[in-house]
């Protein structure tokens, strides 16, 4: 029986077919599925293409005006469709094009090949032109040479670049880089693990600490000719994917844009996949793809490690984050998987627990209302009068210490670390304030109600005592957690009771920087779980504009920012992989101005931009207040608008603008965002922290561009 040769699609193939007009594109899509199920068919006519440097790409007829690009080598029965143009474009782009494989990482890269004296990109011409000869050797060009300017990879050997993705043809080119911007400037010519090793070691890092936090093997020997194990390295599948049947080719075809079910940054798709011996925190800035690494990851622990009954959890904070990423979910698992995976946020569980345990207590969501207040105010009766404490700091005291620490008796408020709160306290004062969260606690009890806090103490004890009882535990094979900063220490000690300490058990992703409930700094080490060498950072932003990225990241600037455990995170290491314009900033000083700001740019994007689509366009405000003053404001201008509130999916009409709060907003992405926030939010950054990681999220909401409108 013959063996069906392997047929593979890359990245910039699927780039390329979401650019054609949509009658060439079914064109495409049908003679594609034909050319998968068999690429050695007598109708597929292989076209030599004189000029390419690469004697294994070839040319294949569409129709009379397209043409593909197929990489076919000598050896090894693969296909690789890996363009797709016009005729004469499409013999332009395989004419500068060769594919090779890594001698050191074993990974396929598809490489630019460059002329003499020849700058990539525009941002190089700015920088300096380097002269280099084709191909490229690894001597540094003789003229940098006696340039002053140090090289940034002057230290590192030939094998060093080549291991973090460099290819062999760009090693002399790499060695001449002098600037972060000459490096930006390769970055379209690069493979995206090179530019990202790249970067990093400009930013002081070490080959062996980048090549240890992608887990990159360069031990092996490597065969530069296997093009069917090339292909299967995680380097390779950040580019090409290989389609085994017409459905499956189908699938990916007729959504070419969403990329991140398919390619994965070689980071994603390690942590993805495979066994970890216990918990794993992931953390990156804003748009690094962390969302989407923990979806692959719940498929790949539903389809490989969860047995009989068992299923996965997927936990987020809110209820919107939860349906949304349900949503995404049933995009990337077939319906078999997903009756695996149980998506609710912690809350929802919370309340489904109590309810199937027959624990009757309400949850207190808002202390501001029904009996949570009249238990608040009765509660403050009871204060010592001596004391001359504010209600606000009886009310902060009890969320940031004694909810958030699980404080429970008097003897435990005494001994407890009060970090970060203003007010020193004897222990006579504690004892006299101790009273206050007591009664409240009591009131509460008495009207059946209790603080979230307070119930994920309860349950995690539940569960612990069940578990010391020999008890069957959860039907969970494993929980994956996203949004992680914006669980307190109660929810972390919550999530590890729920799962008994075994290998794959907790998969955590998160972002300090977009902690925006304060109160919810934990450190997870102190919550029970250990990350010790299951801790890894992803570095590139795939949504915003690196434009964008920076002017969000300059809002943080001088900031303490943590890592969800005891250290610290910064930002200058991310890096985006696209360009646009700076996000707009617009000072107004009222209400009118500032609607009329934010009109004029919806108008300007419709302008400029013929495909820009109302739908992809949120306002995002500071307050549900100024949310609903600009929804009205824009309805009254005569465009169909949408709120996104709370347990709603969002409209994906494309013609209605959204509006959210900045809560709101987190997690999700629109190519155009408006940002409405007061000019306090820009003040000292000792004071406005919590505002600036408000103005961080929404920012970084924007995928293409921004505009900030500060309101006087
Ligand atoms: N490997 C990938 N290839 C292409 N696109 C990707 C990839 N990974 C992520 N993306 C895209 O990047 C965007 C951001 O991804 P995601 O929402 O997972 O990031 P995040 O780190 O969770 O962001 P945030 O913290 O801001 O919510 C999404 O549009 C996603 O589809």
């Amino acid at each position: 029986m013959s063996v069906k040769p392997k047929v593979a699609l890359s990245q910039d193939f699927l780039f390329q077919l979401a650019k054609l007009p949509s009658s060439a594109q079914s064109k495409v899509l049908k003679w594609a599925v034909k050319f998968q199920a068999d690429p050695k068919s007598p109708g597929i006519n292989y076209e030599k293409i004189n000029a390419a440097r690469d004697p294994n790409l070839k040319s294949v007829r569409v129709d009379l005006d397209w043409r593909g690009i197929v990489f076919k080598p000598d050896s090894g029965d693969v296909y690789v469709l890996l363009h797709v143009d016009h005729h004469d474009e499409a013999y332009r782009w395989a004419e500068r094009r060769k594919i090779a494989i890594n001698p050191v990482t074993g990974a396929m890269q598809i490489v630019f090949v460059q002329e003499m004296a020849e700058p990539v990109v525009d941002a190089l011409v700015a920088a300096k032109p380097v002269a280099v000869a084709t191909p490229v050797t690894s001597a540094v060009p003789a003229e940098l040479l006696a340039d002053p300017q140090p090289l940034l990879f002057a230290a590192l050997s030939d094998h060093e670049l080549m291991s973090m993705g460099v290819p062999e043809d760009w090693l002399g080119r790499v060695r001449g880089v002098q600037t972060e911007a000459q490096l930006d400037g390769l970055q379209a010519s690069l493979p995206v693990e090179a530019y990202e090793g790249l970067f990093l070691i400009a930013a002081g890092d070490t080959v062996t600490q980048v090549l240890t936090s992608r887990e990159t093997r360069v031990d092996r020997t490597i065969d530069t000719e296997d093009f069917v194990t090339a292909l299967t390295t995680p380097e390779s599948q950040s580019r090409f994917v290989v389609v085994d049947d017409d459905e499956a080719m189908l699938a990916i075809m007729n959504a070419p844009l969403a990329q991140w079910r398919i390619f994965l940054h070689p980071t994603q798709y390690k942590l993805a996949g495979g066994d970890r011996s216990g918990p794993v925190r992931v953390l990156g800035g804003a748009g690094t793809g962390k969302t989407v690494v923990a979806m692959h990851r719940a498929k790949w622990l539903a389809e490989n490690r969860t047995q009989g009954e068992q299923k996965v959890l997927f936990t987020t904070f809110t209820k919107n984050l939860a349906m949304d990423i349900e949503d995404n979910l049933k995009t990337l698992c077939s319906p078999k998987t997903m009756a695996r995976i149980e998506v609710r946020n912690l809350d929802a569980w919370v309340h489904g627990f109590m309810r199937s345990r027959k624990l009757e207590h309400k949850i207190v969501y808002d202390r501001s209302q029904d009996g949570a207040l009249q238990a608040w105010q009765a509660a403050l009766a009871v204060k010592d009068a001596s004391l001359d404490l504010p209600p606000t700091f009886y009310e902060q005291e009890f969320e940031q210490v004694v909810l958030a620490q699980g404080v429970t008796t008097k003897d435990e408020y005494r001994a407890v670390r009060r970090i970060g709160r203003g007010v020193i306290l004897s222990r006579a004062k504690r004892d006299a304030v101790w009273p206050v969260f007591e009664e409240y606690r009591g009131q509460l009890t008495s009207r059946k109600l209790k603080e979230v806090d307070d119930a994920y103490r309860d349950i995690a004890t539940v569960l612990t005592q069940e578990a010391d009882r020999g008890g069957a535990g959860l039907p969970y094979s494993a929980i994956v957690i996203d949004e992680t900063q914006d669980f307190g220490p109660q929810a972390l000690k919550l999530l590890r009771a729920m799962m008994p300490r075994e290998a794959n058990d907790l998969f955590f992703v998160g972002d300090g920087h977009q902690r925006i409930y304060s109160r919810h700094r934990a450190a997870m080490s102190k919550c029970g779980i250990d990350i010790r060498g299951r801790a890894r950072k992803l570095y590139l932003n795939y949504r915003t504009t690196d434009e964008i990225r920076r002017a969000a990241v300059a809002l943080l600037e001088g900031c303490e920012v943590d890592d969800l455990d005891d250290g610290h995170d910064e930002t200058r290491r991310y890096k985006s992989l696209s360009h646009g314009p700076a996000p707009t900033v617009i000072e107004t000083n009222s209400v009118e101005a500032a609607v009329a700001s934010a009109l004029a740019s919806v108008k300007h994007w419709q302008i400029d931009d013929a495909d820009h689509q109302l739908g992809n366009t949120c306002v995002i405000a500071s307050s549900q207040a100024v949310r609903n003053v600009f929804a009205r404001q824009f309805e009254l201008a005569g465009l169909a608008t949408s709120v996104i509130d709370a347990n709603q999916n969002i409209s994906s009409a494309a013609t209605v603008v959204h509006f959210a709060t900045m809560h709101r907003a987190k997690g999700l992405e629109f190519d155009r965002v408006i940002v409405v926030a007061p000019a306090a939010y820009f003040d000292d950054p000792a004071d406005t922290l919590g505002q600036r990681k408000l103005l961080y999220v929404a920012v970084t909401r924007a995928k293409r561009e921004a505009t900030l409108i500060k309101t006087g």
